[in-house]
């Protein structure tokens, strides 16, 4: 059967779009399903892929779309389905990263939109489209400034969180990027926070954006650095921007991350916590079809 089913998560975001996911569904022709509880979502997907739908939307926000792609992966379904959006969570932050700025404009890229094959991330057996962070945990590049979030790429979001935090103990860390047997490890020290990015903001130097068809992932080291909460925009730029010494970045397909503490490293997958003594993150390339707005720009752009 080919053909389009919503899965609306009621409760993201403002929580008042199901009249309006209801009517829009049956204008276009679109199946609808609802989750009732926490958790529906991934079943939900898993079984509109088994029952053989093109295209399964992630109606909600930035966790209901990491729930879609967790259904269509315990479907096995990546090949068979392509993921749409409509952006009704709080942040939407990975459907803004891909040009799905509002409901209209999702709703006309589902008639008509490119679709793309990107990239993601599997945090051993789970998936996420966006970024795994160890250590602090950051809550969102909202209350950002888009200012700053154009200089510093998805590192304004480690700023965002160190200005509210007051106190953080640093991870003692191995951080290996799987360069083979032999090798050693690519950092081991003392970190803030280890930022494994699959999505958009997550820019490599001189780029605005991250390429996220290019089966790599962008790695940024938050080395320890000093009390920050009285310095200035300008002064943390300084310390953050791309030749930081605080800072250690590159790309790699696959990273292992190895806490030397006896409590487990926390882990934020696409904004879930998880807590682990050692992860194992790699790239599954060019697997997921995806709905894409206009401003999508495969290439990303010299900043
Ligand atoms: N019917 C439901 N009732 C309660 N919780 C639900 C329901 N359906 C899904 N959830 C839960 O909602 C969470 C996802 O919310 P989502 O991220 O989509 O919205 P948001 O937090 O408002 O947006 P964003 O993450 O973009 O800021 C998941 O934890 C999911 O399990």
């Amino acid at each position: 059967m080919a053909g389009t089913v919503i899965v609306h998560n009621p409760e993201s975001g403002s929580g008042s779009h199901t009249e309006t996911v209801r009517t829009r569904a049956d204008l276009c022709g679109y199946a609808l399903e609802q989750s009732e509880q926490a958790g529906d979502v991934v079943a939900l997907t898993r079984e509109a892929a088994e029952a053989g739908y093109s295209t399964i939307v992630a109606a909600g926000g930035d966790g209901t779309v990491n729930e879609v792609v967790q259904g269509i992966d315990r479907a096995d379904a990546f090949d068979d389905v392509t993921l749409g959006i409509l952006p009704l969570g709080t942040g939407n932050n990975f459907a803004k990263q891909i040009g799905i700025t509002d409901i209209e404009t999702a709703f006309s890229a589902l008639e008509d939109g490119a679709r793309r094959t990107i990239d993601i991330g599997m945090a051993t057996d789970r998936p996420f489209v966006n970024s795994c962070v160890a250590g602090l945990t950051a809550e969102s590049v909202s209350g950002t400034s888009g200012e700053s979030k154009s200089r510093i790429g998805g590192l304004a979001y480690v700023l965002t969180t160190l200005r509210t935090v007051t106190e953080f103990d640093p991870l003692h860390l191995t951080v290996d990027s799987g360069m083979g047997a032999g090798e050693p490890p690519t950092w081991s020290g003392e970190a803030l926070c280890v930022m494994v990015g699959n999505g958009r903001q997550f820019a490599a130097d001189g780029t605005t954006q991250a390429n996220m068809e290019d089966g790599l992932f962008e790695v940024a080291i938050v080395k320890d650095v000093p009390a920050i909460d009285l310095m200035s925009d300008a002064v943390l730029e300084r310390l953050f921007g791309q030749d930081s010494a605080h800072i250690d970045r590159f790309q790699a397909a696959s990273v292992d991350i190895r806490g030397h503490s006896a409590d487990p490293v926390r882990f934020t997958v696409d904004g879930d916590i998880i807590q682990h003594h050692e992860l194992d993150l790699s790239v599954r390339s060019n697997v997921l079809q995806l709905v894409v707005g206009e401003e999508y720009d495969p290439v990303p752009m010299d900043a």
